[in-house]
């Protein structure tokens, strides 16, 4: 699913929001990304994916100019993030989300308009009302998610083409959260903003993202569009009666198997026509996801969308669609 038309964002047909070529970062403790290697297509929502200390904070600091990279390189629409003309083209939410809190709303929106010169004051008052959020108000009186919104305004009132999110919504009840989901899909959508949302939230993930990068352990396990992503995999379940993993796995890439008693469930890219005594069923996102962070060794998985000329990274296609 494609959210909304690149070109009308862009101007150019097929256009990529974010492109990352042997994108690495060392700190003195070890490599916190590593070999990384994508491309983002312009106009997705992309969920950023991966446990506590994966990385995602880090990639997103990269994007963002706030990390240098150690090795690597990552362009936005195609030019250098380090370049000043690639500033304007996005902005960034971080966890914290920093605001003024003894300004008031109106104020908080006054100084985007001063800083950004392409600055859309309706847009950014429309998502601020929307939310019944007062613009007299001063910031520090405001709830969790009212503090949040106006932090969605500050972003969207950039008029930004890929909005990059560490984050966003944790801090928010699910009403809230529903909310803000909802208004940046339709505000992201109208523009046909690229979207970059790191989450731990599977089901959030899920109901929200057409492509995701998938990280543990500062490498890229997965990238590409879920519509592809999740297909591409089948569970099954049969008997490995001496607990070992049978040779009808064989022609199969597995990308985790578990025994459990006399029988064995595993997750498979399909490598052939299956075993007529397995049972077979249709993984969710969830369980996809989840077989990949708990499977360091299985190989990684790009589709077709997601991947860059780069000899260095190890590449399973799924046909292009
Ligand atoms: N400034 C820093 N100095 C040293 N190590 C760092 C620094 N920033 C991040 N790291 C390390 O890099 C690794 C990746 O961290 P990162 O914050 O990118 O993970 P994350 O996926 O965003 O985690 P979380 O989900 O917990 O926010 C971790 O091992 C972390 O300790």
């Amino acid at each position: 699913m494609t959210l909304a038309d690149p070109t009308e964002a862009t101007g150019s047909l097929g256009a990529t929001a974010l492109e990352a070529r042997g994108l690495g970062k060392r700190y003195r403790r070890g490599w916190a990304l590593r070999d990384c290697s994508f491309r983002l297509p312009a106009g997705r929502i992309c969920g950023l994916v991966g446990p506590n200390g994966a990385g995602k904070s880090t990639l997103l600091g990269l994007a963002t100019r706030l990390v240098t990279p150690t090795e690597g390189d990552l362009r936005v629409f195609g030019v250098p993030v380090d370049d000043p003309s690639a500033m304007p083209r996005f902005a960034f939410l971080s966890q914290d989300k920093p605001l003024f809190k003894r300004f008031s709303v109106a104020d908080t929106l006054r100084m985007g308009q001063e800083l950004n010169p392409g600055w859309d004051m309706a847009a950014a008052e429309r998502i601020v009302r929307s939310g019944n959020v007062p613009l007299e108000a001063k910031v520090g009186t405001l709830s969790g998610g009212q503090r949040t919104r106006v932090a969605f305004a500050l972003a969207f009132g950039k008029r930004p083409d890929l909005l990059l999110l560490d984050e966003p919504m944790a801090d928010l009840d699910p009403l809230a959260r529903d909310e803000m989901g909802s208004l940046l899909m339709s505000e992201a959508v109208e523009r046909g903003t690229t979207v970059v949302m790191s989450s731990h939230m599977l089901a959030e993930l899920e109901d929200m993202c057409d492509f995701l990068l998938v990280i543990a352990d500062g490498r890229l396990r997965m990238a590409g569009d879920t519509d592809e992503l999740v297909p591409a995999h089948t569970l099954v379940t049969g008997l490995a009666p001496d607990g070992t993993p049978p040779a009808d796995l064989t022609p199969h890439s597995v990308v985790e198997f578990r025994l459990q008693g006399r029988q064995f469930r595993a997750l498979l890219r399909p490598g052939g026509p299956l075993a007529p005594d397995w049972e077979v069923s249709e993984p969710s996102l969830e369980e996809v996801l989840l077989a990949y962070l708990r499977s360091p060794d299985a190989e990684p998985l790009f589709t077709h969308d997601a991947r860059v000329e780069d000899a260095r990274i190890r590449t399973e296609g799924i046909a292009a669609a």
